[in-house]
């Protein structure tokens, strides 16, 4: 699919979402994730606040980032900017998403903001993914996203994290994420943490993979986002929108 119309499908599943389900007289505390899609998604919202129709509930709005992208992002629309201590409780949080299954069971944290993004989604009433078509999983995760489950991990920790995820996880391979270009070395979180991608192969039980990384001394939080998305906006290349829904 050409450049053009991969962001044409992300943006037609944004706006969609938006669209769909900001509420401008009950949501007040809105989420606002990483990546490349949920630029669209802020793109929407900042549309909103200039239409004078809607602008008074929209400058109402707080939001609440992932990460230091998305903080540059409410910020660029002219949106409030606001954190998850002052507002724990989010009415609606956006995100994008590595890989979906059926199941809507994620992949997420490829964009390396995978703690502040887990925060931000599970402390949201609803939690909505926008995405292009290429994450839609046929069956497992694992099969659409090659590089691996995100891991976040005490820097100090990554070696012993490393050992015990291919020693007593069986994963076949392990990675420390380096930045590419820019700087040399590892990739640090907005958290100070570092990332490391593991590769299980095909994941038939997400669910408790993510239970048993949790418990290695030293990880922080894990790319697996389980039981937590509550709609799925895929966007497709013809510009249509396929919603997926438990
Ligand atoms: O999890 C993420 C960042 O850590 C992103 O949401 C995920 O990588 C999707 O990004 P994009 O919308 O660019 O495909």
């Amino acid at each position: 699919m050409s450049t053009n119309k991969l962001e044409d499908a992300k943006k037609a599943a944004a706006y969609r979402a938006v669209d769909e389900n900001i509420n401008f007289d009950e949501h007040r505390v809105i989420g606002i994730g990483s990546g490349s899609t949920v630029v669209y998604v802020a793109e929407r919202l900042g549309q909103y606040l200039k239409d004078e129709k809607y602008h008074d509930r929209v400058a109402q709005f707080v939001c609440i980032p992932t990460g230091f992208q998305s903080k540059k992002l409410i910020l660029d629309n002219g949106l409030q900017l606001s954190t998850v201590e002052q507002h724990p409780i989010i009415d609606i949080a956006f995100d994008g998403a590595d890989e979906v299954d059926k199941n809507m069971q994620l992949i997420k944290g490829g964009g390396g903001c995978l703690f502040q993004e887990k925060l931000v989604s599970t402390s949201a009433k609803t939690f909505i993914i926008v995405a292009d078509h290429t994450k839609k999983s046929p069956e497992y995760l694992g099969t659409m996203w090659k590089k691996g489950v995100p891991i976040e991990v005490v820097p100090s920790a990554y070696v012993r994290v490393c050992n015990d995820l291919e020693n007593k996880l069986s994963a076949t391979k392990t990675i420390l994420r380096e930045c590419i270009g820019g700087k040399a070395g590892p990739v640090v979180t907005d958290n100070n943490h570092f990332i490391v991608d593991a590769h299980f192969g095909d994941l038939s039980n997400p669910e408790e993979l993510h239970t048993k990384i949790k418990l290695l001394v030293g990880v922080v939080e894990t790319g697996l986002f389980i039981d937590n998305a509550s709609k799925v906006y895929f966007g497709k290349a013809d510009g249509t929108v396929e919603v997926m829904k438990k």
